[in-house]
């Protein structure tokens, strides 16, 4: 009874600390989510609840199981969705990925048909332990550790998962006690995956070793969660004096603000900076690492390759992370009146002897469009010539940025460089009048 007393009571303070108005159910026909139904039938009339439910369609069982679980919400006229996965991946790899997303998928859209608020999910405390020691052993991330949260935003609204205090062993007490019908999910039974190798070998063993060890995982997350969140509001203080510039795959701020912490405070605060950018980065614990010493190092100009094609660079004072430039991408020929896109940019050059910007004295017969290159030269009003990086560095233009500038070639002459360079402004003689138009695309 106590049990009992328990998990309504949990369940019920859960829904109201976050406001829960109209819930939808997701139940797999399995014990936790049977279980999470029955309370939630007990403790909100019928009218505020549905039970949503997908056939993966990846088991023969699969069809029985909705069978099971929609007879249930017939006979107990409950509001029932489900769906049936029909175009599923050919190959095997990235199966449960795939099957999660279109699980998740049709939660949201069912959601905002019904105008759900709130989407409950039966994870429990076994799923909890597993997800952090899971995490720990391919990560180590700290911000990942601790990812399967009591609440978080979803579609319109939010996930809660009410179960997070409760074991497995808990659930399917409870469900002994009340005979509550499930169907059992065989999946569970094969050790293919690292989470079922945990779940039937290594927990067994570990709750050997301690048979709290649930609670104090639990307790563990809790703490987790709440020094990152408190660290989250320190570092955005830091972001903030770093004065961070963000332009389409590069971001330059200044080092002097990070300095104020230690080594161990600034691999939770790089976790942050690339984590919650969400850029297309896998940073590894190594990397951090290099970041860390390169900042405090006093060389001016270090740099280190990220993974995917990223890069670290620390000038004077500042640091630039960015992506590299595509080097398939270095020439591109121009036809008048088409816009071509070169990265993130598009460019079009049209004859206009209205409102020309470049002018030449003949016609060319190609149009290139590159990025510099080592050895390239501008031509000079004195018909001498000057080094592109020469003017670089004259127009104090970062290193890191010069990568960036476009180059336009009639007939393999330099005649434009982005911003800082028209040959026409050096031989005033042309009469072929064209206008160039830029523009940055942002993504
Ligand atoms: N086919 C399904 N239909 C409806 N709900 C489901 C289905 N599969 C899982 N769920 C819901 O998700 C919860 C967690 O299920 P399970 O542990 O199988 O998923 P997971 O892959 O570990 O987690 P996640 O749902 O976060 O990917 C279940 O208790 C249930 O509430």
């Amino acid at each position: 009874m106590e049990l009992d007393n328990k998990i309504i009571s949990t369940v019920k303070k859960v829904l109201k600390r976050y406001q829960a108005q109209k819930v939808l159910i997701a139940v797999s026909g399995g014990v936790d989510s049977m279980v999470l139904l029955n309370v939630v039938a007990q403790v909100l009339p019928k009218n505020q609840f549905a039970v949503v439910n997908v056939d993966h369609n990846l088991r023969p069982e699969s069809r029985a199981e909705v069978d099971f679980v929609q007879n249930y919400c017939l006979k107990n006229d409950y509001q029932f969705f489900t769906t049936k996965w029909e175009n599923q991946p050919a190959a095997d790899i990235g199966m449960e990925a795939a099957a999660r997303k279109f699980r998740y998928g049709f939660f949201k859209e069912t959601m905002l048909a019904g105008k759900f608020d709130t989407l409950l999910t039966a994870h429990h405390g076994n799923d909890l332990a597993e997800n952090i020691l899971m995490k720990l052993i391919r990560s180590g991330n700290a911000y990942e550790v601790v990812s399967l949260k009591e609440q978080r935003p979803f579609a319109t609204g939010q996930i809660l998962r009410p179960l997070l205090d409760f074991s497995k062993r808990e659930l399917a007490e409870y469900s002994d006690i009340h005979d509550i019908k499930h169907v059992q999910d065989e999946t569970n039974f094969d050790n293919i995956t690292l989470r079922n190798r945990l779940r039937n070998n290594i927990f067994p063993e570990l709750q050997k070793e301690n048979g709290q060890l649930l609670a104090h995982f639990r307790f563990f997350d809790q703490q987790i969660t709440a020094l990152v969140s408190l660290a989250k509001q320190q570092f955005e203080e830091i972001e903030h004096a770093m004065k961070l510039e963000e332009v389409d795959k590069q971001i330059i701020g200044f080092i002097k603000p990070i300095l104020k912490l230690d080594s161990e405070q600034q691999t939770l605060f790089w976790g942050n900076f690339f984590t919650k950018r969400k850029l297309d980065i896998s940073i590894s614990n190594r990397q951090i690492n290099q970041i860390i010493e390169i900042i405090q190092s006093e060389e001016a100009n270090a740099s280190i390759d990220l993974e995917d094609s990223w890069q670290f660079i620390r000038t004077y004072d500042k640091f630039v992370v960015k992506k590299f430039q595509n080097q398939n991408l270095t020439e591109v020929n121009v036809p008048l009146n088409q816009t071509v896109t070169f990265g993130s940019k598009k460019l079009t050059i049209t004859e206009d002897d209205t409102s020309f910007n470049l002018s030449v004295d003949k016609l060319p017969t190609t149009i290139r469009l590159r990025t510099r290159r080592d050895g390239d030269k501008l031509l000079l009003a004195d018909g001498k010539h000057q080094k592109l990086s020469k003017r670089f560095i004259n127009e104090k233009v970062p290193a890191y940025e010069r990568d960036n500038y476009l180059v336009l070639l009639f007939d393999n002459q330099i005649v434009w460089v982005e911003k800082i360079y028209q040959m026409s402004d050096y031989l005033k003689k042309g009469n072929k009048h064209y206008k160039i138009n830029l523009i940055e695309v942002k993504e």
